[in-house]
């Protein structure tokens, strides 16, 4: 019997599902263990939140926002508690997963400018009466979060979703359970009615059942193409269902024409390396120049790269890198760097397992020049792939060649090559001389191809929160100034 760890209509209860585990992956320690959600408990969740929604949806926008706030505060009190659990949990270091928190914190007061600048009442006067835009929930909708933002970016779907008035189911990463349980806590704690918020422990089964439940008006989905994909197909013919898909990426990065080689090499690392590479807007493909300049790049990246502090979440000297999510994960990425070499890549840094059993591993540079047909596969780790060109408008095509499209980037001096650049490149997210990672949640967030089914996430979250509902409005009725033709009053 394994403790309550699944919390529907305001209780915590066991699992009646089999049960799993969640490790340290950096410390290689069991940190959680429960029980999955059954069908049966997927069943009742939902009917919990159906219960609730109708009432939660008629509370005010403010009182709704109270409850919201009260989870900020939560939030703030606990702010070294969750950082700490996100840091065990994913083996993110503890400089890393206190902006996790921070962004938590911050969605907040964002969600409500959203809500209120693209999804709130707007007013137009008319001849006779006046006309409305208002919007109103779906109603239930499931969330899905990824296990490498565990907290924010379930959030980020959490936060827009109850401020316009849905109730939410919430399914969490099957490897991060204990960031998802101390959260719901903290909700609980800021006074949210029962059923307002219900969270589904599992693994894909849970997943699976809380997926196709009939009664669900919507999924909101942030994770990898190949389940996002799976989750399109099976809402396929359920047109009256929203589906907001937030996937990966395969995301290039160009270089040409720098003068700052250190800050180009700071902005390549932080693209690549941050979060142990397991970021969907991290750098997979590097661009670079078959010149001198290039030569140049390269060799001080390669040089950066190699001294890159990998270590323990709780390091008392931080780390930049701390582990992947999982031993699994991390022998996955040697594999692709082995798979890579058999193709004709060169590894000019390779990445090493840094200890046995453990899911710590040192970045890896790989050249892939001269592989013919290039997979287009997410390589979801710190593993650089290394492109020479000497045509800038053959990178932009090479880059461009990928069935994703998320994040790019050009780091270069000149202005007019970036212009000629942003019109050609295809991706959601487009930068110049910044790292492509480190998103603003300010923005719209969401990429074109495999990486999303066109609903953007972040700031744009709000819209996929609430339908509009057009109205044109009389206090009282009277006939129109002006009767249609073949009409006598
Ligand atoms: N675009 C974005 O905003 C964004 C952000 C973060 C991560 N990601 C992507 O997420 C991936 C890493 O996250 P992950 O490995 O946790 O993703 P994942 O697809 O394995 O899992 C995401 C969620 O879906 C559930 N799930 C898995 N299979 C399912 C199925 N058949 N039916 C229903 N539910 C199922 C999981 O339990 C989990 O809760 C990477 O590809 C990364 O690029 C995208
Ligand atoms: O792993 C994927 C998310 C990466 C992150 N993006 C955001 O945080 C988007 C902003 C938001 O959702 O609020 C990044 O770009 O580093």
């Amino acid at each position: 019997m394994t403790g309550p760890v699944q919390f529907i209509q305001g209780e915590w209860v066991a699992g009646e599902g089999h049960t799993f585990v969640s490790l340290d992956p950096a410390k290689n320690q069991q940190v959680w263990q429960g029980a999955a959600a059954s069908v049966a408990q997927v069943n009742a969740a939902v009917a919990a939140a159906r219960a609730a929604q109708y009432n939660w949806s008629l509370q005010s926008f403010d009182e709704r926002l109270a409850i919201v706030k009260a989870f900020g505060e939560q939030l703030a009190a606990k702010k070294e508690v969750l950082a700490g659990c996100i840091a065990e949990e994913t083996g993110k270091p503890l400089w890393e997963t206190r902006t996790e928190v921070a962004a938590m914190i911050g969605k907040i007061d964002i969600s409500v400018r959203a809500y209120q600048e693209r999804t709130g009442t707007k007013e137009n006067p008319m001849p006779q009466g006046k006309a409305f835009v208002r919007h109103k929930p779906h109603g239930v909708v499931a969330v899905f979060g990824p296990y490498n933002f565990p907290g924010h970016l379930p959030n980020g779907h959490i936060v827009p979703a109850l401020l316009a008035g849905n109730t939410v189911l919430f399914k969490p990463s099957e490897l991060t359970p204990k960031v998802a349980e101390l959260t719901v806590k903290l909700w609980q704690q800021a006074g949210l009615p029962a059923g307002v918020l219900n969270l589904l422990q599992g693994e894909v089964e849970t997943g699976k059942a809380l997926a196709s439940h009939d009664d669900i008006d919507g999924l909101f989905f942030t994770g990898s193409s190949r389940t996002g994909h799976i989750l399109h197909q099976q809402f396929a013919g359920r047109p009256e269902k929203i589906l907001a898909l937030e996937m990966g990426g395969n995301n290039p990065l160009l270089v040409q024409d720098v003068a700052d080689i250190d800050a180009a090499v700071h902005d390549i690392v932080q693209s690549a390396f941050i979060s142990a590479g397991q970021r969907c807007t991290c750098a997979r493909k590097l661009f670079l120049p078959a010149n001198e300049q290039g030569d140049r790049i390269l060799a001080r990246l390669l040089d950066v790269a190699a001294n890159i502090k990998v270590g323990l979440y709780d390091d008392e000297q931080q780390p930049f890198m701390g582990s992947m999510i999982s031993v699994a994960a991390a022998k996955g990425m040697l594999a692709v760097q082995d798979e890579l070499q058999k193709l004709g890549g060169r590894s000019l840094l390779t990445m090493k397992h840094l200890k046995p059993d453990t899911a710590l591993v040192s970045p890896g540079i790989i050249d892939c020049t001269d592989i013919q047909d290039f997979p287009d596969d997410e390589h979801f780790g710190p593993l650089l792939k290394v492109f020479r060109f000497t045509d800038f408008d053959a990178a932009i095509d090479a880059a461009n060649r990928t069935s994703f499209g998320l994040s790019a980037g050009l780091l270069s001096d000149s202005a007019e090559l970036y212009e000629h650049f942003f019109r050609r490149i295809r991706a959601g997210i487009v930068n110049w001389n910044r790292p492509i990672t480190g998103a603003s949640s300010a923005a719209p967030f969401g990429g074109i191809g495999k990486s999303g089914n066109h609903r953007a996430s972040a700031y744009y979250a709000a819209d996929y929160c609430a339908y509009p509902v057009a109205s044109v409005e009389l206090d009282r009725v009277q006939l129109p100034e002006q009767l249609s033709p073949g009409l006598k009053f």
